[in-house]
């Protein structure tokens, strides 16, 4: 994890990717279509800790319609920038079975994470399964799954900004959402 000066200066070096408004915009537009397709079906939604805790704290509140909410824990990256080993921190709960289950999380880069969460949540017993995550890597490698809800397509560079950490740290920057970390550092 950096140290104060350290997280800073990743900061400073980044480029902005996606300004506030814009990301307001892309989770107002997504609200609206997870309630056209699903605002019916009065589905248990599940966030992925920690990185969907932003997104899901501003779409949830816009998702005016029944729902049950819990979460899973995941973790493939820890403070690193690049996957690893799964590792299941809180699976599912047994009451995912014959619910429509909807999983929100901050970004699908190779999509293993996902899927992992899918099959699990549909091994044990769901009726279906939905994904909506705010950012979507575009990579040049296929994808286990791909999101049925989608915020922001971004490149292939390391993000960071709303959830999404850089090295455990700005998983808090909400102002200048989604800035990316500076070419000059590599990843590890
Ligand atoms: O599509 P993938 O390549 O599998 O990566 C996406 C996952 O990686 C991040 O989680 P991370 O493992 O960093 O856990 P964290 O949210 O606790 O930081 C992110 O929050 C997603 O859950
Ligand atoms: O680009 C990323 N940024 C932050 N967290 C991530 N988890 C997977 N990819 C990323």
């Amino acid at each position: 994890m950096p140290n104060v000066s350290e997280a800073r200066g990743i900061l400073n070096s980044a480029d902005v990717l996606f300004t506030a408004e814009q990301v307001s915009a892309a989770v107002e537009r997504m609200a609206a279509e997870i309630t056209e397709k699903l605002g019916e079906t009065y589905p248990l939604v599940l966030s992925v800790m920690g990185g969907a805790v932003v997104f899901t704290g501003q779409l949830l509140p816009r998702l005016a319609f029944p729902l049950d909410f819990d979460y899973v824990h995941v973790s493939r990256y820890g403070d690193k920038t690049k996957g690893g080993e799964l590792v299941w921190r809180q699976a599912p709960k047994e009451d995912v079975q014959d619910r429509v289950v909807l999983v929100l999380d901050d970004i699908l880069d190779e999509g293993e994470t996902m899927a992992a969460i899918r099959d699990r949540v549909l091994n044990m017993g769901a009726k279906a399964f939905y994904s909506g995550v705010f950012a979507n890597k575009l990579i040049s490698k296929s994808k286990p799954i791909a999101a049925d809800f989608v915020g922001i397509d971004v490149p292939d560079r390391y993000v960071f900004g709303y959830g999404m950490d850089v090295r455990g740290s700005w998983r808090n920057l909400l102002s200048n959402l989604c800035a990316e970390i500076s070419r000059s550092v590599p990843p590890t």
